[in-house]
């Protein structure tokens, strides 16, 4: 299924400085203060698409940016040709400073970290009840992620038409995520209007494993995403988006929803071990018994999670999960 972007974007979405042309350009301020503000919507072999306040161009990076990486998401200075008529190639000048960074690696011992997406501020990891099953390590991981970046989560159960999505929101349900359920009925895609009025006026990046129903949610919530992408493609003269780069679509409601290609796993190597419970705050809760420096891996001696495993408040898949995050981030250091 093709990749989209939109081109139908909402000029609020952009939020432009005011300008400053009054300050006198210093020497150590180059030039460009003038740049036009985009947002990158999509990557493809170099090339940038950004959203203007009211058109798309196609963008290269400038020479002066280095080898900074861009991702989906950044807000970017252009200069050059930003007027986005066919054959037009704006140059990045600037990336502004992120709010949050979403990261991930190849594994877990990987020390090359791979920038998904910038200045979202909402994940949602999206989980289908069955074709594919659950995987709730992958779903754990996700939330470590987010966690770690500062983005809220929130979790989407999909395709409840084909399986009772109760146990799986029961394991979620200590953890106080914000749920949202989705299933088919007849053409359309039942519980949108929930996950709509989350979306609201926010950044968020859909996570997921392939197959979860990601894309369907994108052009469920944007009827014309197929049609926006088209565009983009035109813009770009690319042909079909890759399915290895993550693309922004507007909400016709204000925000935006980023979608990106399926994964297998979510290394976080990048992710402070001592971190990682904070993902897991049924299990955190458990951990103010344990003696001082306890890790909670399964090899501590005293591990209050053993105690509240023993005694059935704990489900054992949950401190499993975690116990093997733990044990897979720990490799890296010898420990
Ligand atoms: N039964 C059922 N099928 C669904 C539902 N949502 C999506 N599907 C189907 O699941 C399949 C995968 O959906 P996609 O939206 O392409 O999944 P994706 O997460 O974008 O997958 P990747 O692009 O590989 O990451 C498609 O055949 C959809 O028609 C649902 O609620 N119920
Ligand atoms: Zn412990």
């Amino acid at each position: 299924m093709a990749r989209r972007a939109s081109a139908s974007y909402d000029e609020r979405d952009v939020k432009v400085r005011p300008g400053r042309g009054s300050r006198p350009r210093s020497k150590l301020r180059p030039a460009h203060s003038d740049a036009a503000l985009g947002m990158v919507i999509a990557v493809d072999r170099g090339r940038y698409t950004c959203a203007l306040a009211d058109h798309v161009v196609t963008a290269m990076t400038a020479r002066e940016l280095g080898r900074k990486a861009v991702v989906v998401g950044d807000r970017v200075r252009l200069v050059g040709d930003v007027s986005g008529q066919e054959g037009s190639l704006a140059r990045i000048v600037r990336v502004e400073p992120r709010s949050t960074v979403l990261r991930r690696t190849a594994d877990d011992v990987d020390a090359v970290e791979r920038v998904i997406v910038a200045n979202a501020d909402q994940m949602v990891i999206v989980t289908s009840v069955a074709e594919p099953e659950p995987r709730p390590r992958l779903v754990d991981r996700c939330l470590v992620a987010a966690y770690d970046a500062d983005v809220e989560p929130l979790l989407c159960v999909t395709k409840a038409d084909l399986a009772d999505p109760g146990p799986l929101l029961d394991t979620y349900a200590p953890l106080h995520v914000p749920t949202v359920v989705t299933n088919r009925d007849g053409d359309q895609l039942a519980g949108l209007d929930a996950l709509r009025r989350r979306l609201h006026e926010r950044t968020t990046v859909l996570v997921g494993h392939s197959g979860v129903g990601k894309s369907t949610l994108v052009n469920a919530l944007v009827p014309d995403a197929d049609r926006a992408i088209g565009e983009v493609n035109t813009v770009t003269g690319r042909g079909r988006h890759t399915s290895t780069n993550a693309v922004a679509v507007a909400l016709s409601e204000q925000g935006w929803v980023i979608d990106t290609p399926g994964i297998r796993s979510f290394g976080l190597a990048h992710v402070d071990p001592a971190r990682l419970i904070v993902a897991f705050p049924d299990l955190a809760a458990e951990t103010a018994d344990c003696p001082r420096g306890c890790a909670h891996g399964s090899s501590e001696p005293e591990c209050a999670l053993d105690t509240a495993l023993d005694a059935g408040r704990l489900e054992p898949g949950r401190v499993t999960s975690f116990r093997r995050l733990l044990a897979s981030r720990e490799r890296r250091t010898g420990d």
